[in-house]
């Protein structure tokens, strides 16, 4: 893939140790405009890692990384007004109600309260959430609550949108709206990267696929690209070869005869 313009993610040479383990090892990554990358590996990777440095959330990482053309470390953090952020677990003010909620998230980056409320508030009502938007998000269930994460992530209109899960608890026709705005936001040249386990929707969503195993980035592309590197049908397929795993079924009878208070190792 050939780029005229300038990344607005670029990543080199990420290395990341928390105590005795080294998570990520030596992560190389430019990532350009209007691309929706779904960034996959198996649980304990480094993905929420790796966007956590992003972020600036997370110290003590060796190597250099550079969003909308700055190095993160120089200390300038008007970035972040740039960026929105879904984490994977909610930190939502529980005893706030939405409008409260939306309008503090929208003033934190910058926005006038009423242009913060008004927004949100219709924002709400196109998620079917208009009914709520007084009601303490306490009371919520785990699909309301994501939508309104994905609310604030989105309001202040943030050229990258780094997503854990996105779609997590969202009803099916829910994830069709998602899918279609992550869509519509990438033609307008927004950034979109996100990690999800669910891989018919990585296969679908994603316009790059960027999978990380031992630390390392062992496929990038396309998921034509992937297919027709590994030679499997499905994103999942790929994913379970590319990690090294076809143990599910031995791993799985173990498991039930467990369960049910047998040798396993007869
Ligand atoms: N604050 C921390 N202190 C120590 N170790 C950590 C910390 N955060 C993450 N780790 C370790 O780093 C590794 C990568 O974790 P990370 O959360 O980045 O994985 P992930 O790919 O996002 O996993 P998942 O798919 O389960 O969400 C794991 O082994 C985890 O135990």
């Amino acid at each position: 893939m050939k780029h005229e313009e300038e990344p607005v993610i670029a990543i080199s040479g990420l290395w990341m140790n928390y105590t005795d383990r080294m998570v990520l090892r030596g992560i190389d990554l430019k990532v350009y405009r209007g691309q929706i990358i779904g960034y996959i590996g198996p649980n304990g990777a480094g993905k929420s890692t790796t966007v956590k440095i992003m972020l600036g959330l997370v110290e003590g990482y060796n190597g250099k990384v550079e969003i909308f053309g700055k190095d993160i470390t120089e200390g300038d953090v008007s970035y972040k007004r740039r960026i929105g952020y879904v984490p994977e677990v909610a930190e939502l003010y529980d005893s706030l109600t939405a409008r409260e909620y939306l309008s503090f998230v929208g003033e934190l980056y910058g926005m006038n309260r009423t242009d913060a409320d008004d927004k949100a508030e219709r924002l709400m009502g196109l998620l079917g959430l208009e009914k709520s938007y007084d009601v303490r998000i306490s009371s919520y269930s785990k699909g309301m609550k994501q939508k309104v994460l994905l609310i604030s992530s989105m309001l202040h209109d943030p050229d990258i949108l780094f997503l854990d899960e996105p779609l997590s608890g969202l009803d099916a026709n829910s994830v069709m709206v998602v899918k279609e705005i992550f869509a519509s936001l990438a033609a307008k040249g927004k950034t979109i990267f996100y990690s999800s386990h669910i891989m018919d929707v990585v296969e679908k969503i994603s316009s790059r696929i960027i999978l990380i195993n031992g630390g390392e980035i062992v496929a990038d592309g396309t998921f034509a690209q992937l297919k027709e590197k590994s030679r499997e049908g499905s994103l999942e397929e790929i994913f379970n070869q590319l990690t090294g795993f076809d143990k599910y079924r031995d791993i799985a009878g173990e498991f039930v005869a467990v369960i049910q208070g047998g040798d396993s190792h007869e």
